[in-house]
């Protein structure tokens, strides 16, 4: 006993990590999946892969620790948000794959709803935006386009879930149909404020709500684990999307604290408290975690292109082999030219929304080469950040508090990054010791509900520092850099 396994179910691969009682890992296992990009701008999962990949590595990391399925107290998952699955209940088979969060084909159809004004309304109930991102329009065009779905939906056959949902629903052997708050938060069918699924927009979208799991807090009872998947049933008892993980992870309990997690894309999530701040600046209003039926909000800045710039520097351009190599190319650019690179690849996120335009390159001269162009690739994950920080500030300006920004994902790993970062948004940058928070948050909310770790004071306590990254960066040369910044991106939106 004493031990934690977390499941971090992320959108590239699925990863399975065990703590110790001390909080410590003490082993891990990943494996990745196939993407599949039907048609442009669609992207999907086979669910069975995520499934598969998800048992799997619980049992490489359980054998790795050394550990028997006795040592496990619980378990706690962590998920991909937003990313849609429905599946037959008699069977436990999808009838579509998984739909992905990065996914646009329903961007007519939340188009036709800005244009019906129904954002309003979505907005209201929902804290989200009319955009294809969420997991709505996703299920119902699964229910518009799978045959006979949605008539199969109303007599009950069929159950929708987001991914912690769907892995719920196998390893507890299709005995739960649950979720928890966090990730109902991300469907567009969740009234965040009454705490129940909105029979308004489910009427809107056509969702037989029959479909739709019961929603749980984040520490709770899930169900347990079949007894053949470990050799014993193994209790499920702490649920979260993976960036409210990542900010309970990062212990971001307290109102006007802030974390924001730089992997693929970058989620920057501040505590509201018990206030659902509705945006005036195009941010998102979401549950950050919900403990004992009380729930705790966050405004959201989501950015979908950050490490994934370094991605396309390596496999796009191949002007890298490793990530890591940016920061040696970043630091010999000339000084003297200002490169800009909006990374649009897939439109722009918060607080633009742009779903329609794409990348481009500013500045470039003919001394221009590689060690500009990943400069310009770090900055621009800076750039975006402030933009977040700035409608967020607008946004929490009421309270006047400045919010402090914690920082993790696998692009914190580069020191330039992190540096330009706190130099373009003039303020420091905490780096913790822990890189793995998301996994922690999970762990974290499981090991205090099966009364092994400790409780919120105690855990907050446990935050270490490893870095903070303070800025250098003179005010003017921030301030010009910044505005240059802004008009790329509106000449990247008007093009
Ligand atoms: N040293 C580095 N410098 C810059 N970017 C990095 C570095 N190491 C990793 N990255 C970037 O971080 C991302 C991986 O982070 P991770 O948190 O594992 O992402 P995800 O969970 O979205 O797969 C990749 O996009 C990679 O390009
Ligand atoms: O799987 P990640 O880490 O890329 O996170 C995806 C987010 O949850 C999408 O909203």
């Amino acid at each position: 006993m004493g031990h934690i396994l977390a499941i971090d179910q992320g959108t590239t691969s699925s990863r399975a990590i065990v703590f110790d009682a001390a909080m410590q890992i003490k082993a891990t296992a990943q494996e990745e999946f196939a993407q599949h990009f039907p048609n442009s701008g669609w992207v999907e999962h086979d669910a069975s892969d995520l499934w598969a990949t998800t048992a799997g590595t619980c049992r490489a990391a359980i054998e790795k620790a050394g550990l028997a399925p006795g040592d496990i107290a619980a378990i706690g998952i962590t998920n991909q948000r937003e990313t849609t699955i429905v599946w037959d209940r008699k069977t436990g088979e999808p009838i579509y794959r998984a739909i992905v969060w990065q996914d646009r084909r329903t961007a007519d159809y939340c188009r036709q709803l800005r244009d019906a004004g129904h954002d309003a309304l979505i907005t209201a109930r929902t804290g989200l935006l009319a955009d294809p991102y969420f997991s709505g329009t996703k299920l119902k065009w699964i229910l518009d386009n799978v045959d006979g779905a949605r008539d199969a939906a109303r007599r009950g056959e069929l159950a929708f879930g987001t991914v912690d949902s769907f892995l719920i629903w196998k390893l507890t052997g299709g005995a739960a149909h649950v979720t928890d708050a966090t990730n109902a938060a991300r469907t567009m069918l969740y009234d965040i404020h009454k705490g129940r699924w909105s029979r308004t927009i489910c009427d809107l979208f056509d969702i037989p709500m029959d479909m739709l799991p019961e929603v749980r807090d984040c520490a709770a009872d899930f169900g347990m684990t079949r007894p053949d998947l470990f050799g014993r049933p193994i209790p499920i008892l702490g649920v979260a999307g993976d960036q409210q993980a990542a900010t309970v992870g990062q212990a971001c309990f307290a109102p006007g604290m802030m974390k924001s997690t730089y992997g693929t894309g970058c989620f920057a999530l501040l505590n509201t408290g018990n206030t659902a701040v509705v945006s005036k600046n195009r941010l998102l209003t979401t549950i950050a975690y919900q403990l004992d039926g009380k729930p705790t909000y966050a405004l959201e800045g989501s950015i979908f292109v950050a490490g994934a710039v370094v991605q396309w520097l390596r496999d796009g351009l191949q002007i890298i082999r490793h990530a890591r190599e940016t920061q040696a190319l970043a630091e010999r650019a000339d000084p003297t030219q200002n490169v800009v690179l909006v990374p649009a690849f897939v439109g722009l996120g918060a607080p633009y929304w742009n779903a329609e335009c794409r990348g481009a390159v500013f500045g470039l001269t003919r001394g221009s080469g590689p060690a500009e162009m990943a400069r310009a690739a770090l900055e621009s994950v800076g750039y975006q950040t402030r933009d977040l920080l700035e409608a967020m500030q607008a946004d929490w300006a009421a309270t006047g508090a400045e919010p402090t920004l914690r920082v993790d994902g696998g692009m914190t790993a580069s020191d330039w990054s992190m540096q330009f970062l706190a130099d373009i948004i003039g303020a420091p940058v905490d780096r913790p010791v822990m890189a793995e928070t998301t996994a922690l948050g999970a762990a974290w909310l499981a090991g205090q509900r099966a009364g092994i770790y400790p409780d919120q004071a105690g855990f907050a306590a446990n935050w270490a520092l490893d870095r903070t990254f303070a800025p250098q960066m003179d005010e003017s040369l921030r301030t010009t850099k910044y505005a240059a910044w802004k008009r790329a991106v509106a000449a990247t939106m008007s093009f």
